[in-house]
This record gives C-alpha cells, sequence and structure tokens, in this order.
C-alpha cells in the first residue's frame, strides 16, 4: 500500500500536522462562545489520556517483529470513550489524538452518550498476512488491558480493520473477563457476534442522510436533492465505496471513484456494482470497464455537484483548494480539509459538510449496536436505519440552525467577548465546521459544568 500523498513543501509539517488542525478547529470555534472559562477550555482540548505501547509478534514468514500502537482517550464527559482503530503506515500518536478529539466532538453533534477516542498500529497491512493482522491485534489489546473496556472506552473499525479484526479484540478481552457479557466493549463486530444490523453500510449511509438533509435545508443554491445531481467519491472501502452505492441508489450520478491505486471516471456515471466486484477480485478499481483511468489528484478537481473524500485526512489543501469545482464537499473521511482550503472554500461560497457531522452515521449505529449488547438484542435493519436517518436529520438540523444563530448574533458575541476583556476585533461569519464544534463544544462544557468536573 502507498502512503497518503506526500504533504506539499509549500506547507509547513505543522499545517499538515492533524492535532495541530484539530486544535486550530476547536481555538477557533472557542472564540464564538466567549461565556466559557479559559480553563475549562484548556480543559477540553487537551486528550485526557494518551497510551503508547511496543509489542513483538512472530510473523509467518518466521522474523518477530516489534509493532507500535496507541489508543487515546480525548474526553469522556458524555459517556466512555468511542472510536475506531486504524492499521496504517502513517499512524502516529499526533493522527490517532486528533482522531480521538474529532471522535469527542462528533459523539455530541450527533448527540449520542459517548466520550472521544480512537487507536492506531503504525503498520503496513498489504506486507502483513491474516495470522500476523490477527497477532498484532490480540497483542495490541492484551497490552492496552483495562483502557478499554464496555463503560470505559469502546474500540470499532476504521481505516484497514472491519468486522474480522472486532471479533479477535472481543475475543481478546473476553479471555482476559470471563464471566462478563463483554459484547460492547466492542462495536462494528461480525452479525453472529452481536454485530448490529445496518453498522457495516452505517457510515456510507450517514454520509449520504447528511447530505440529503443539508440539500432540504437549502445549503447549495439551486441543488435540493442528490436526485439527478454528480458525484465524485474519493476512497472506495468502508465509506466511500458503501456512499458511492447509496448515492447511486438514490438516483445520483457517480462520475469517478477511487482506492489509494488511482481512480476510474466516466462522465456518464460509473456502474457502481462492477466495481464493487472489480475491488472484491482484484484489490482494486482500476482497469474498470466503460471508465478511464484518472489520478486522485485529478479526481478530486473534476467538476461535480458532490464531493465526497471517504479516504484520509489532508486531501484539499492550500495547494489544491483552487482545483476543487465541486459545489459541495460531504466529507466521509476524517480530516481530508485542511483550514487554509476550508477558508478558501468558504471564500468562494462551496459549503462543506464537516466529518464531525457528515460521517456521524457509524458511531450512530456502534452506539445501537451497544444499546443491542446490553440487552442481547438484535433490531431489524429498518427500525436501525430509520433511527440512524432521524439523528442525522436533528443533527444537520441542529448544526444548521447553530450557524444561522450565530451569524445572525455576531455583534452581540462581539461585545460579550470585549466585557470579558477578550480580543475585541470583529468576528466574522462562520462556516459549517465551526458550527459543528460550537454545538459541540457547548454541550461537552454543558455536562462538564453539571457533573462538577470543572467548578
Ligand atoms: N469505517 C467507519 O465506520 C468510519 C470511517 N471513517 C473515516 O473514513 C475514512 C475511510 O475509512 P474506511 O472506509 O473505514 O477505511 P477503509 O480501509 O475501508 O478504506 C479506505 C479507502 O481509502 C483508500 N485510500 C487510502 N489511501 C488513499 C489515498 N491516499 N488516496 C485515495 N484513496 C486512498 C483505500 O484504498 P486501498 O484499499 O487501495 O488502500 C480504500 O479504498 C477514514 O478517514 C476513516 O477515519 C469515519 C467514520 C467511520
Ligand atoms: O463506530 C465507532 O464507534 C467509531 C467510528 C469512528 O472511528 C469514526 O467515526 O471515526
Amino acid at each position: 500500500m502507498a502512503s497518503t500523498s506526500p504533504p506539499p513543501s509549500a506547507q509547513s509539517p505543522e499545517e499538515l500536522n492533524p492535532f495541530a488542525i484539530a486544535q486550530e478547529q476547536f481555538s477557533h470555534a472557542v472564540r464564538y462562545l466567549p461565556e466559557l472559562d479559559s480553563g475549562l477550555v484548556e480543559f477540553m482540548i487537551r486528550p485526557e489520556r494518551v497510551l503508547t505501547v511496543e509489542f513483538p509478534i512472530q510473523k509467518d514468514d518466521g522474523t518477530v517483529e516489534n509493532f507500535v500502537g496507541h489508543r487515546v482517550l480525548h474526553n469522556h464527559v458524555r459517556g466512555p470513550g468511542k472510536g475506531g482503530i486504524r492499521f496504517h503506515p502513517s499512524v502516529n500518536a499526533d493522527e490517532v489524538r486528533a482522531l480521538a478529539a474529532w471522535m469527542t466532538w462528533k459523539c455530541a453533534v450527533v448527540d449520542v452518550p459517548f466520550g472521544g477516542a480512537k487507536g492506531g498500529v503504525e503498520c503496513d497491512p498489504t506486507q502483513l498476512t491474516e495470522g500476523d493482522l490477527r497477532r498484532i491485534t490480540r497483542r495490541f489489546i492484551s497490552q492496552l488491558g483495562d483502557a478499554i473496556g464496555p463503560f470505559v472506552d469502546i474500540p470499532a473499525p476504521d481505516v484497514n480493520t472491519n468486522a474480522r479484526t472486532m471479533a479477535w479484540i472481543y475475543d481478546t478481552y473476553a479471555v482476559m473477563h470471563p464471566g462478563e457479557n463483554n459484547l460492547p466493549v466492542v462495536t462494528g463486530k461480525p452479525l453472529d457476534m452481536g454485530g448490529s444490523r445496518g453498522r457495516p453500510e452505517a457510515t456510507g449511509r450517514g454520509v449520504l442522510f447528511a447530505c440529503e438533509q443539508a440539500l432540504r435545508r437549502g445549503l447549495v443554491d439551486g441543488l435540493d436533492s442528490v436526485e439527478g445531481a454528480t458525484v465524485v467519491v474519493q476512497g472506495f472501502g468502508n465509506v466511500g465505496a458503501t456512499a458511492a452505492e447509496l448515492f447511486h441508489e438514490a438516483g445520483a450520478r457517480v462520475i469517478a471513484i477511487s482506492d489509494v491505486s488511482g481512480g476510474v471516471h466516466n462522465a456518464d456515471g460509473i456502474d457502481i456494482q462492477a466495481a464493487l466486484a472489480l475491488r472484491d477480485e482484484t484489490g482494486f478499481v482500476k482497469g474498470l470497464d466503460g471508465t478511464e483511468p484518472i489520478s486522485n489528484d485529478d479526481l478530486l478537481a473534476l467538476a461535480c455537484d458532490v464531493l465526497v473524500p471517504a479516504a484520509l485526512e489532508n486531501q484539499i489543501r492550500a495547494d489544491n483548494v483552487d482545483r476543487i469545482q465541486a459545489r459541495f464537499v460531504v466529507e466521509g473521511a476524517n480530516g481530508p480539509t485542511t483550514p487554509a482550503a476550508d477558508r478558501a472554500l468558504f471564500e468562494r461560497g462551496v459549503p462543506v459538510l464537516p466529518d464531525i457531522l457528515a460521517n456521524a452515521g457509524g458511531v450512530t449505529v456502534s452506539y445501537y449496536e451497544w444499546v443491542q449488547n446490553q440487552e442481547n438484542e438484535q433490531w431489524e435493519e429498518e427500525e436501525v436505519n430509520g433511527r440512524l436517518l432521524r439523528k442525522m436529520n436533528r443533527a444537520v438540523d441542529a448544526v444548521v440552525d447553530t450557524q444561522e444563530r450565530i451569524n445572525g448574533d455576531l455583534d452581540a458575541i462581539g461585545a460579550a467577548r470585549a466585557e470579558r476583556g477578550l480580543n475585541g476585533q470583529p468576528l466574522g461569519a462562520i462556516d459549517l465546521r465551526t458550527a459543528a464544534y460550537v454545538l459541540a463544544i457547548q454541550r461537552v462544557s454543558d455536562v462538564t459544568l453539571q457533573r462538577g468536573i470543572w467548578p
């Protein structure tokens, strides 16, 4: 597997450091919440716990190799930590810190009773066998010990992990905790091991639901439905492939898709079922019949109604944002747009439905799985999807309403800042990401104060 596109030299590492980005997004939003005490703000920006573990495994080729893994609990004020585990060569502590912080805000935006956490192991799954991956997972989970648990911190799938990985996590934890109902320790499990119907598709489905509700709210001039819209999807894994399939089923024309090796394009629309079959057979979408090859860079620059980045961080940056022609960006991935690119898109009037809202369908159905596991129940898929739809619609409405409220109240917020001795410079209008942060920070700070964690 190739790693993420190399960062362009024009941008400093700090500008592309996910944790620095997460902190910048948070600090920007806090300016619109002048009532928050500075100590409380500091409490919310910092991760509560960062664990880094190192462990050897014997690989199937007979060699022994050391691996490094991280699990970060960012904040557990609203509930146990929640967030996926990623296996990727570019995993590092700062990336996991950022992903954990985004989980805190995401769970608050969609209003599920979890805090934020995330994990990752620095490894390249393309160079490892299934047996290697199983041993890595088991050793990583044993090393984490009671830092995870059904009411402590609950992992889930992320990049290069899936239901099979979650089954190994469950089993490892269950061996360490005999005699207990351990099912809620991890979500995204296989269906016959306490997984929830609808969880494998939930993130992609949530991306579609969020996009549809945002269009109904009139966020994109002249586009009120995905029906007939042209859609470009970067990343053809759990999130991207499901999103592509569901946008297609909803009547959109998906004109380009991609994976790490590059993309394929057809202005008349891509046969998504054929793409799925090809990916399952070869591992890639390249060479799909009836399509032209396209690089990931050029794919992002295609003219389309909706662009869904669903791969990794830092895909839309200062150096390529001018090429973006999409009318609406809906973030399936975590952190695909840098702050500089956010600002440029906002100035151009291109709305970005942020990750902490748009891709919250996964954690929402993970919450439903966790609830079902407590009762040893399994809901019907219609029930799961119906609940997801209502959650996503409510979350989109809450974020759009927050944006409208704040942007209609800038003078009063500026005056409140001046009154508290804060920088009194005029405040600019906020984008959807900042609105989502304001909503989330408000929810987390309210509970922090109610619980008396911050006096
Ligand atoms: N799984 C979930 O429930 C959730 C995931 N997310 C986020 O969505 C994103 C995707 O996750 P998920 O779908 O689970 O991961 P997967 O591992 O299932 O899929 C990732 C996809 O992205 C592709 N990819 C990797 N690197 C690049 C690159 N540099 N350029 C283009 N494509 C690339 C991969 O290609 P290849 O397979 O060829 O390597 C693969 O198609 C991540 O940001 C994740 O954090 C967010 C919420 C929930
Ligand atoms: O399903 C979950 O619990 C977490 C999913 C996740 O890691 C994410 O939303 O980024």
